[in-house]
């Protein structure tokens, strides 16, 4: 069994730690200083205890986590671990999960040698319905992958301790998945934030232009990276997820309307930043970044 260290009880920390915490002792970090259990509800409305013992800052005790997964924002990746990096052993496997770019390179800046670097995409999906309970909305894949040489052999136990999570997988190739998902994000979290949308209507003619010139910028740089992703299929992964998602709102509509932080940076904000370092145009992402980010 590993002794898991959750950071975050948002949607995704809470899913990851009623799944989790059926195979491993886990505890989840708060902000909140409430130490009640967290609660997870299921499709059918069934309520089942998170078996997780809810910690804040204050009251986690000295004992060292050999594996971390930060289920925060991407914002809040780096202000996180600078807060947990001594509750992390030196040999600690670290995991990242968010939507966006940008935050793996520094975080692997921050590591010590014999510390490992891994990121998990999830189709899982949930919504808060209290400050103490999610719901589950959604159950696609979960893929893990290494970020650095020592993720690389470590690889295996990982995805063996994380192979609790519904339909868990490992990849050899994280960062071509890490893009499949930016593009999704990037044709429509931010033209649903600030058109106040669902998912759904995006697949309106009207928005057609804009998502293709919002993905042939963010695919140009995923290749001049040397991540090899064609126009079309950005866009049929798109509009697939438009439909699967159709009665949903975005998380950045929901952050935005809300007037809280969204990711926007770490969405077109990564495509405006990398167009400018690869010499390539992105006036799309650049100024829904800006519009967003104000
Ligand atoms: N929800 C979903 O269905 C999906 C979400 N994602 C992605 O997963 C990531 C997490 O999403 P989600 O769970 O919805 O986000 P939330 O904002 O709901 O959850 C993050 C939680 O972590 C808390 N937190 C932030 N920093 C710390 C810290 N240093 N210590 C302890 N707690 C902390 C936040 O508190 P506070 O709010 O007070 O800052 C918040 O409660 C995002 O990148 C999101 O885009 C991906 C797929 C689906
Ligand atoms: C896939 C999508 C767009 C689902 O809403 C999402 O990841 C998000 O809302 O951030």
């Amino acid at each position: 069994m590993a002794n898991i260290l959750i950071v975050g009880d948002g949607a995704i920390g809470m899913l990851y730690s009623y799944f989790l915490g059926q195979h491993h002792p886990i505890t989840l970090l708060s902000k909140k200083q409430d130490p009640t259990k967290r609660c997870y509800q299921a499709a059918d409305q069934n309520k089942h205890v998170i078996n997780a013992h809810v910690a804040t800052l204050a009251t986690l005790n000295t004992h060292q986590f050999d594996w971390v997964i930060f289920a925060v924002k991407a914002f809040q990746v780096l202000p996180a671990l600078t807060q947990t990096a001594r509750y992390l052993s030196p040999h600690c496997k670290i995991i990242l999960s968010h939507n966006g770019m940008g935050n793996v390179e520094q975080v692997a800046k921050q590591l010590s040698a014999q510390q490992s670097l891994f990121f998990l995409t999830t189709r899982l999906a949930g919504y808060k319905v209290s400050a103490q309970c999610v719901q589950h909305t959604g159950f696609g894949e979960s893929v893990v992958g290494a970020c650095n040489l020592l993720a690389e052999q470590t690889l295996p136990a990982t995805y063996s301790v994380l192979s609790g999570l519904p339909d868990c997988r490992s990849t050899n190739d994280i960062a071509k998945l890490r893009w499949q998902k930016l593009l999704v994000n990037v044709a429509i979290n931010p033209l649903s934030a600030v058109y106040n949308v669902k998912n759904g209507q995006l697949r309106a003619p009207s928005f057609s232009l804009a998502i293709m010139e919002l993905l042939n910028e963010a695919c140009q740089v995923a290749n001049a990276q040397g991540v090899q992703i064609h126009l079309k299929d950005a866009l049929f992964n798109a509009y697939k997820v438009m439909t699967d998602t159709q009665y949903n709102y975005s998380s950045m509509q929901q952050d935005y309307s809300q007037h809280r932080p969204t990711e926007i940076a770490s969405i077109c904000g990564y495509i405006s930043e990398q167009g400018k370092l690869l010499n390539i145009d992105t006036p799309h992402n650049s100024s829904l970044y800006t519009l967003i980010n104000k």
